[in-house]
């Protein structure tokens, strides 16, 4: 589904280029749930928004469906870009809309074929009742859940989730996984998921990539636990925390 070749991205920096991503090879594979780990700075969102080609990397491919996306004509860009949904740390709601206009933004800006209905998508998500709220009137999990429901209603073949649970608290962060794993069960979509949590990839992926300094240190197989490479002291934590999952 996903394929990156040898992705490098170089920044000048106040102390000359430096290499954000650098020489980072993956594969992800179609309906997979996906991390990327890391800690601040390891180059996590970087990567994700290759993707959705939001950052174009310096060097290497990244190719979604076997289509190289940075060779793409604007036309067919934006068709790929449309085929993705993103949810934010910070959700990224309009305060001066509700939750019902904020959920529907996506079809007014673009046409889509086959999107869901809001009401299905609130109800999903266990919103049901609160379409008519505006975002400064909800929880911050509640916000999320908004955030969720925008990027379903389109029926995104690819969900990228940039630290989707790291501005809620413990029971809230639960919440949301539970709603983010309903909907990979239910839609079937692939699902990438940056964040510096370990037991949000603990309990969501079958496999993440860890990141350290812009470079992929390591990919695990959660459920097996398997480690495939030496590590130094981030990558020991990573390991102790998932070995056993
Ligand atoms: N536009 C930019 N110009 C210069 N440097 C940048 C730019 N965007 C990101 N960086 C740098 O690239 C590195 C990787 O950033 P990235 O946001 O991908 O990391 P991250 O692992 O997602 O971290 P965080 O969890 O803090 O968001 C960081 O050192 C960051 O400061």
């Amino acid at each position: 589904m996903i394929t990156m070749t040898n992705v490098t991205k170089t920044y000048k920096g106040q102390e000359g280029a430096f290499n954000a991503v650098d020489d980072v090879s993956l594969e992800i594979g179609e309906n997979e749930i996906f991390g990327l780990i890391g800690e601040s700075g390891a180059g996590k969102s970087t990567i994700l928004r290759f993707i959705n080609a939001l950052e174009t990397p310096t060097e290497g491919t990244v190719e979604v469906d076997g289509t190289d996306v940075f060779s793409l004509s604007k036309k067919r860009l934006r068709q790929h870009q449309k085929s993705i949904g993103m949810i934010f740390q910070q959700f990224n709601l309009l305060n001066n809309k509700t939750v019902s206009e904020n959920v529907r933004l996506p079809l007014e800006l673009h046409k889509y074929e086959d999107p869901l209905s809001v009401g299905e998508v609130l109800d999903f998500v266990g919103l049901g009742g609160k379409s008519d709220r505006y975002p400064g009137q909800l929880s911050g999990g509640e916000k999320q859940r908004v955030g969720i429901a925008r990027a379903l209603i389109t029926r995104p073949k690819i969900l990228l989730c940039d630290e989707p649970t790291s501005a809620l608290d413990e029971s809230t962060t639960e919440e949301i996984v539970e709603v983010l794993k309903k909907a990979h069960e239910t839609f079937g979509m692939t699902v990438l998921v940056v964040t510096h949590e370990l037991d949000v990839v603990k309990s969501m992926c079958e496999r993440c990539a860890v990141l350290e300094n812009g470079h992929l240190v390591d990919i695990i197989d959660i459920v097996r636990g398997e480690e495939k490479r030496s590590y130094d002291s981030y990558h020991q934590r990573v390991l102790e925390v998932l070995k056993d999952a």
